[in-house]
């Protein structure tokens, strides 16, 4: 069963096709990358999939039910979550509150609130920073932030946005580790990122886009193995290193 199922996905600004015919599926427990140059339209597929912007044509499904154009926050009640590439926390409260408001998305009672809000910052590893303004987090801990928020809301479906962006390489592996048992725990992931030794950590397979098309599919050892991917995207460094 796909807990995802993304169908002829096309989205024109003006002149400009931005994603032009995406296809693909992520099945139950599945960690899927969407992989590819800059601008290649991988921001704005999580934009049409999570309710942020609808799609010019095709199709979104999830949970084996049409959802194409739901608002975002339908959808997050269904359990699809999203994190960003430009991280969104409310500055100016706390880490613990900020997971606090999220948590009181799905529970009215405070106290259950605060318990799992708890148990999201021992999850990313925030719980001795809880006292601390979100505004003067460093980026590696706002973007552990960005994902206890999200997980706050208790998604059966998480999408990241360059989760590992700007992270030294200590906390890039750190976010795998996380990366890892959150699915574990039996979440879906898509996940966007450029760091190649991240996404060939974590991911069962790969959809690599080039100006809105999808170029290449399949396992990650395949696909990084595709002249196409090497072209366009991984460079023959890349292909000569491994
Ligand atoms: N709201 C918008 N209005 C007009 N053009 C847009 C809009 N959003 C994105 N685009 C354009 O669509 C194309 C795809 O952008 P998108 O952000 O989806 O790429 P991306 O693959 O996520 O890139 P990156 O890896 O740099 O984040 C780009 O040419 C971008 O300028």
């Amino acid at each position: 069963m796909h807990i995802l199922k993304v169908e002829n996905l096309v989205k024109r600004f003006g002149g400009l096709a931005a994603v032009n015919g995406v296809s693909f599926e992520v099945k139950k427990g599945e960690i899927l990358a969407l992989i590819g140059p800059n601008g290649a339209g991988k921001t704005t597929c999580f934009n049409m999939i999570a309710g942020y912007m609808p799609p010019t044509e095709g199709r979104v499904s999830f949970n084996g039910k049409d959802v194409t154009g739901q608002k975002p926050y339908t959808l997050n009640a269904q359990g699809l979550a999203r994190t960003f590439q430009v991280v969104k926390p409310l500055a100016k409260l706390s880490v613990f509150d900020n997971v606090m408001v999220a948590c009181l998305s799905k529970s009215r009672n405070t106290k259950e609130a605060r318990e799992k809000a708890r148990v999201m910052l021992d999850r990313t590893n925030l719980a001795a920073m809880q006292d601390t303004l979100a505004g003067s987090l460093s980026i590696g801990n706002l973007k552990r932030l960005e994902v206890a928020r999200a997980l706050a809301t208790q998604p059966t479906l998480l999408l990241m946005d360059e989760p590992m962006g700007g992270l030294t390489p200590a906390e890039v592996d750190k976010a795998i580790e996380l990366i890892h048992e959150i699915n574990r725990d039996g979440v879906s992931i898509v996940i966007i990122e450029h760091i190649m030794k991240a996404v060939m950590a974590v991911a069962h397979s790969i959809v690599v886009l080039q100006n809105g098309e999808p170029i290449a599919r399949g396992k990650p050892e395949d696909v990084v193995k595709d002249e196409q991917v090497i072209k366009a995207y991984l460079g023959e460094g890349y292909a000569a290193n491994r």
